[in-house]
């Protein structure tokens, strides 16, 4: 027995390599390609048990309860998801106990792994601060790594009852310290020949650690998408990330 999945996002640049992972993965069968209303590709007579979405924030939410509505389990790598919409997933979910959803927003084991490792670091330095780095046709900023990121860091700094991070630094022009998220800066590069790249710099007196990660090609992301997508079901309920299926 395979798995039915569908692909949102069919034309994007994620949703062709989940097209193409999918295609490939003998347990998988990709039985629907939707980009804009447009159906790409659909085996009209098996409907997807699972439904992946790789599209813009502007319209996550949408697809996100069309699936809900019709008991479809959905994996979702799209960005921009603040607390407010997930309370709203969740309200949604609450009526459909049965199904699933995940949303991380990184798929790449390394790059779980390097948020991982930030939170574990957070407790032990005075200062944290985050430089993201992406390809310049990225729509948000900053990427939904790094707010995550920056999240986690924040809780751990809470945790431990660190004091806020020094900074005597008065911004002479807007935005010169970044964006701060729950107290901690966060940088967004955009330029050409970047794909998705992240590094988190912690400091205290006489030592700095930087946590570098790069994404040099959206494979990375695959086998995280396929880790979720096969346990998604498995799962009824909101998951954020895919920490608690890899461990
Ligand atoms: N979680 C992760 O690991 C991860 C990795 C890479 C990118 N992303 C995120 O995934 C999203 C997509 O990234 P991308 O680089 O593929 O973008 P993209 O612009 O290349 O692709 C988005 C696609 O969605 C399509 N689309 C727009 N509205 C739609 C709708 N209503 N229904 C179906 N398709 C629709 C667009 O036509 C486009 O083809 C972004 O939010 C990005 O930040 C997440
Ligand atoms: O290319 C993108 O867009 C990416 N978006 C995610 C984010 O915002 O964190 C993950 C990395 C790639």
């Amino acid at each position: 027995m395979t798995l039915r999945v569908g692909v949102l996002g069919a034309r994007g640049r994620m949703g062709l390599e989940v097209c193409k992972a999918v295609d490939a993965a003998p347990d998988l069968e990709l039985v629907a390609m939707i980009d804009q209303g447009d159906v790409l590709f659909s085996a009209s007579d098996n409907h997807a048990e699972v439904l992946v979405d790789f599209t813009t924030p502007d319209v996550v939410m949408d697809n996100l309860r069309w699936a809900i509505e019709r008991g479809i389990s959905a994996v979702v790598g799209t960005t921009g998801f603040t607390d407010d919409r997930l309370a709203q997933v969740r309200a949604w979910l609450a009526e459909k106990p049965e199904v699933g959803v995940l949303i991380a927003p990184n798929f790449g084991i390394a790059a779980v792994l390097m948020m991982q490792f930030a939170a574990k670091a957070a407790r032990y330095f005075e200062s944290a601060e985050i430089i993201e780095q992406h390809h310049p046709r990225k729509l948000d900023a900053p990427s939904g790594t790094a707010t995550r990121t920056a999240q986690l860091i924040a809780a751990a700094r809470e945790e431990a009852g660190l004091a806020p991070m020094p900074d005597a630094t008065k911004e002479e022009v807007d935005g010169a310290r970044g964006a701060s998220i729950n107290g901690v800066r966060v940088h967004a590069v955009r330029a050409a020949g970047l794909l998705a790249h992240q590094e988190v710099i912690f400091g205290t007196d006489g030592e700095l650690l930087t946590i570098r990660h790069d994404s040099l090609d959206r494979v990375s992301f695959m086998p995280g998408v396929l880790l979720a997508v096969r346990n998604v079901q498995k799962h009824p309920g909101l998951t954020i990330g895919i920490d608690s299926l890899l461990d």
